[in-house]
């Protein structure tokens, strides 16, 4: 179980997360909607343990972030601005990225590339939007990671890659994943999420 306790962070005296305490359990599609500015990105980073509370915890499976370890040792994440290498093809990409682990196979690679619908051989600086938030997600489940975190993950794709998307996620939850997904749009969400929350403020609310 992924615990946020009473988590708050203000950057220049301007409170981000206020007060934000919530349990996400395993096995389930998580969504937050919020408008620009809210916190959503935040609360995603401070899972992923990019941010340091000014006070509260982040607890993971019983373990306290940033006080028993750095980072979740499990986890898939995908933000703006996530570090492709434009010169590698996209199975090249995960390649690299998979030999700090080393635990996912060539076949796993090739999977996950095919779950998010990504036959191209071309090199990344070649992508299309669309194609490198494809590669992002399938980065984010290729090493069956157990916490799965996109912030507005389908936002350059066509209808036929959202459908795919949402397939994935479905069974990345049905593997017992704990998927947390980000949107401007309410509507979006509630056809694949278990829970709906809504970040308004810096605070999370259930719906
Ligand atoms: N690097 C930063 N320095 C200072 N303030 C920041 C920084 N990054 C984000 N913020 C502020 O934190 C608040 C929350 O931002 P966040 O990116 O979490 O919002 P969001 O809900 O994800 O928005 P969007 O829907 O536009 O992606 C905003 O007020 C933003 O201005």
């Amino acid at each position: 179980m992924v615990e946020i306790k009473n988590y708050c962070k203000s950057i220049k005296s301007r409170p981000i997360l206020n007060n934000v305490s919530y349990n996400f359990e395993y096995g389930k599609i998580y969504g937050i909607y919020g408008h620009n500015g809210s916190g959503k990105t935040m609360l995603l980073r401070a899972i992923a343990g990019l941010l340091v509370p000014d006070s509260g915890s982040v607890v993971i499976d019983g373990k306290v972030l940033h006080k028993d370890m750095s980072f979740p040792p499990s986890i898939g994440i995908v933000i703006e601005n996530m570090n492709l290498l434009p010169q590698y093809n996209a199975f090249d990409n995960l390649k690299i990225l998979g030999k700090i682990k080393k635990t996912a196979t060539d076949e796993d690679i090739k999977t996950a590339l095919e779950r998010v619908g990504l036959k191209s051989d071309l090199k990344v600086k070649k992508f299309s939007l669309g194609m490198k938030q494809r590669l992002n997600i399938a980065q984010a489940v290729f090493e069956k990671q157990k916490i799965i975190l996109l912030d507005e993950p389908t936002n350059a794709l066509d209808n036929d890659g959202v459908q795919l998307i949402y397939k994935l996620l479905k069974e990345e939850k049905e593997r017992g994943a704990l998927v947390v997904i980000t949107t401007h749009h309410k509507e979006d969400l509630e056809e694949i999420c278990d829970v709906v929350l809504k970040m308004t403020e810096g605070e999370l609310h259930e719906k």
